[in-house]
Parts: structure tokens; sequence; C-alpha cells
């Protein structure tokens, strides 16, 4: 058997498409969303990273508004930008991009975002209200990268109510939030959480119907570890030494040839990635809304 492809870069062109009429509507309303970035530093990854956003954005119809600041940013100054974005009206969401300096408290910057702009869907107050708000829809911003691998199986006619997922990674923009999204009424998964502490790794591995593999940890999970037929999602990110050419590239946390035996795999890149960026335009767009309603 060999897997079929998750094929994010086309899902994410669809939500794009549609996000690209819902601006037009907003548009004739008179609001243009404006999507927001603050970039501290100048590490190429992350330059590149936004950049990506900015492209996005052109392509639906949002705004663009950039804030480029220099490494040696103090808390106090950085603040001060964020609580700018906060009361830009042109600005319907933004997000700062991680990693910031360590001299910088990125928890403080973080929770200064205002809740209502916070197109990562990562501040506190929206955490929060995802983990109490279980029996009424969300109205409030959602962590992109666990949106979008909900919506890369769903637009695949992939069926999650009543399966075993199994999570590997407990960082806070997947692991942590991911199961309170799949264990809602509407998705009705079961989750497990595992993590480097867990003892029996490869046995919740085996008997999971789905594996979202988000621990960094270039080829984790291999054709050993995997159900025959399950669905596995590839979201770590590492790079690694290429044995061929010697040069850095980057890795998921999937091996290659786990594709022999799931009935479905997201390839890294092409998969998760750019769900990712096509739900945070997603939240802009869906917090305009929420204001002009
Ligand atoms: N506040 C904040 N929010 C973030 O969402 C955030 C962040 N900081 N810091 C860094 C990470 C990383 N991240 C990626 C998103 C998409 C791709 C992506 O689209 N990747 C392409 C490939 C890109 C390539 O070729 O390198 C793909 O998977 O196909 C990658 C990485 C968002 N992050």
């Amino acid at each position: 058997m060999t897997a079929k492809i998750l094929d994010g870069k086309a899902t994410a062109a669809e939500i794009k498409a549609e996000l690209k009429e819902r601006v037009s509507v907003l548009r004739e309303r008179g609001v243009v969303p404006g999507l927001g970035t603050i970039l501290v530093g100048d590490d190429p990854g992350s330059q590149w990273y936004v950049a990506g956003k900015h492209r996005d954005c052109a392509e639906v119809g949002i705004a663009s508004i950039r804030r480029d600041l220099p490494a040696d940013i103090s808390q106090a100054e950085l603040e001060a930008v964020v609580e700018e974005l906060n009361d830009d009206p042109d600005c319907t969401g933004f997000i700062v991009q991680l990693p910031l300096p360590p001299h910088i408290d990125t928890d403080a910057i973080l929770e200064l975002v205002d809740p209502a702009k916070d197109a990562d869907g990562l501040h506190p107050t929206n955490l929060g209200r995802l983990v109490l708000n279980v029996n009424r829809p969300i109205t409030t911003p959602l962590p992109c990268t666990p949106r979008g691998v909900i919506d890369l199986m769903l637009r695949h006619g992939i069926d999650l109510k009543g399966k075993d997922v199994v999570v590997v990674g407990r960082g806070v923009t997947v692991g942590r939030a991911i199961g309170s999204l799949l264990t809602r009424r509407e998705f009705n998964a079961t989750v497990t959480l595992t993590h480097t502490g867990t003892v029996d790794l490869d046995g919740h591995l085996r008997r999971a119907d789905i594996i979202v593999a988000a621990a960094g940890v270039a080829g984790l999970v291999t054709a050993d570890n995997v159900k025959p037929g399950a669905v596995v999602l590839d979201v770590g990110v590492s790079r690694v030494e290429d044995p061929v050419t010697g040069k850095s590239v980057v890795a998921g946390d999937v091996a290659a040839d786990v594709a022999e035996v799931a009935s479905w795999v997201s390839p890294n890149p092409g998969g998760v990635g750019p769900m990712t960026r096509a739900l945070l335009l997603q939240n802009v767009v869906e917090s305009a809304e929420r204001a002009l309603a």
C-alpha cells in the first residue's frame, strides 16, 4: 500500500480562495482586514516566514502592517509597539514572530496582545476560552496549527469521530492545544498526548488511528510504529545535515517508510506548514468579521 497525500499546499490554496471572497464582502462593507507582524532581529528564517505571511495577505486582499525592529530593542520599547498595534484600527489581527531574543520576557509580550486581535490564537485568554468553552461554538481566535491539522483531514474526507488520535509532543503551538479541539463534540475524537516522558511510545503509536507527530525530532515515527491504514500528520520541523551533500535541510518527524503502511500522510514541507499560514489569515478575517457584527 502507498499512502495518499494530504496536500497542504492545495488545501491552503482552497482556503485562501474562500477567504478572498470573504475579504471582498468585508471591503464592500467598508472594512479592510489588516494583518500586523512584529519581527525582532535579523534571523533569516524568521524574516523569510514573515515575508511569506505578507505575500499570503496580498493574495487574499488583506492589508499588511509590518514592524521590523532591532535585536537590541528593550522590553518597554517592544511593549509600546504591541500597544500601538492593539490601538491601530487598521490592524484587525497581528502576530509577534517567535522566538524573541533571550533578554525579552516573551510571555509578558504575548499577554499584552489584545485577545481580540490575537492572530496566532495563542493568547492565554483565548487558550483559556478554548479549554472552558466546551459546549458552545467558539467565537475567539483558535491556534492556527491545530486548526490546520484538523482542517487538512476534514477537507480530505477523513472522519474524526470516535478515532484514537495519538499526539507526539507537548509544545504550546500544537500538542497542548490540539486535544482541546479534537475532543470537542463536533469532532469527538479520543486523544492521547505523548511526550519525552512517555514510557511506551511505540505501544501508543501502534494503536493509533491518527498520529499527529509534533515533537521536532527528525524521523521519530517510522513504519514499525504505525498501524496499517493509519493517518499520519507530520508537523515537526527540524534541521538536519543531508548525508550526501552535507547541507542543512528541513526534516519532519515522520520517516519516509511510513508511506508504505499508512493510508494518508501529510508531506513536510507541503503539508501542515501552508495550512498554518492559511488559518492565520482566517483568524484575521474572522476577527474583522466579528468586529463588524
Ligand atoms: N508568532 C509566531 N507564529 C507562528 O505561527 C510561528 C512563529 N511565531 N515562529 C516560527 C513558526 C514556524 N512557522 C511556520 C509556518 C509555516 C511554515 C511553512 O509554510 N512551511 C512550508 C515550507 C517552507 C520552507 O520551504 O522552508 C511548508 O511546510 O511547506 C513553516 C513554519 C510558524 N511559526
